[in-house]
């Protein structure tokens, strides 16, 4: 439990509430080496984005029925094995500040990757303005997910796509301690290259990592300007223990 739940909200000084951290955490990290890191393999790493604390809250929250809108058993419609529930509105602080606060950051990148690949969308400088958008289309249903493993579970290869919006980056939280709490389960993207097979990238994650990645689709520069790739990204098998992943996609569903 988090020590900050059992005192009055009245009594944390501003820079002890878990959101204002997290923002000041986001305006730290050097963002023009994620968009270099992205650029380079379609992924970066965010390390330490949540505390151990926060990573606990949000896991633990699983069995909260009143967050979430729907549950998602993996093995009956074929995705993997293991389970998800996607967050209602209005989604908790938490991850409402994480998704607000990543999205800017974000969005200058995912506006030049679809200039680099010919695609005619740009992104607005909000989430808000770009939600909107989503839910003038229709995409009116929260994204944002928790994902449950438990030994033998694993989620197969795949690409979160849910309408004609989508922005082209999301972000996974790992929210329990490999080696620890769980064994096995890594996290991993594929790359299909025009003509060549795929190659597979294994993302190395501890508690509170996060990793942005390419929902779909990227800009590889070649001898004649650039070309797309195709990502998807899943977890292969855990060995033991269990684990726990938020999920932060920015586009909404319809
Ligand atoms: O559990 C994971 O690491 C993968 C989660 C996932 O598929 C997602 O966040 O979209
Ligand atoms: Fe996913």
């Amino acid at each position: 439990m988090n020590a900050n739940a059992t005192k009055p909200i009245g009594a944390l000084t501003p820079a002890q509430r878990p959101c204002d951290s997290i923002i000041e955490r986001i305006e730290n990290f050097d963002w023009t080496e994620v968009a270099a890191q992205l650029d380079a393999s379609g992924r970066a790493l965010l390390p330490g984005l949540l505390n151990e604390d926060s990573c606990a809250a949000i896991a633990q929250a699983y069995h909260d029925d009143a967050r979430y809108r729907s549950r998602v058993v993996m093995a009956r419609h074929g995705f993997g094995r293991g389970e998800y529930r996607y967050f209602r509105y209005p989604l908790p602080d938490t991850v409402q500040t994480l998704r607000e606060s990543l999205y800017p950051r974000l969005a200058p990148i995912a506006s030049r990757w679809n200039r680099q690949m010919g695609v005619a969308v740009e992104y607005p400088q909000r989430l808000d303005e770009f939600l909107a958008r989503c839910h003038d289309a229709g995409q009116t249903r929260p994204t944002p997910l928790l994902l449950r493993y438990g030994e033998g579970d694993y989620n197969c290869l795949h690409q979160d796509l849910y309408g004609e919006h989508v922005f082209p980056l999301q972000v996974a939280i790992l929210l329990s301690q490999p080696g620890r709490d769980f064994d096995g389960g890594e996290f991993v993207l594929t790359e299909q290259r025009p003509r060549m097979q795929s190659r597979v990238d294994v993302v190395p994650l501890h508690q509170g990592d996060a990793v942005v990645f390419a929902v779909h689709q990227r800009p590889v520069s070649g001898v004649r300007g650039h070309y797309r790739v195709n990502l998807r990204h899943g977890v292969s098998r855990l060995h033991a223990g269990q684990r726990h992943t938020l999920g932060v996609i920015f586009h909404d569903a319809s």
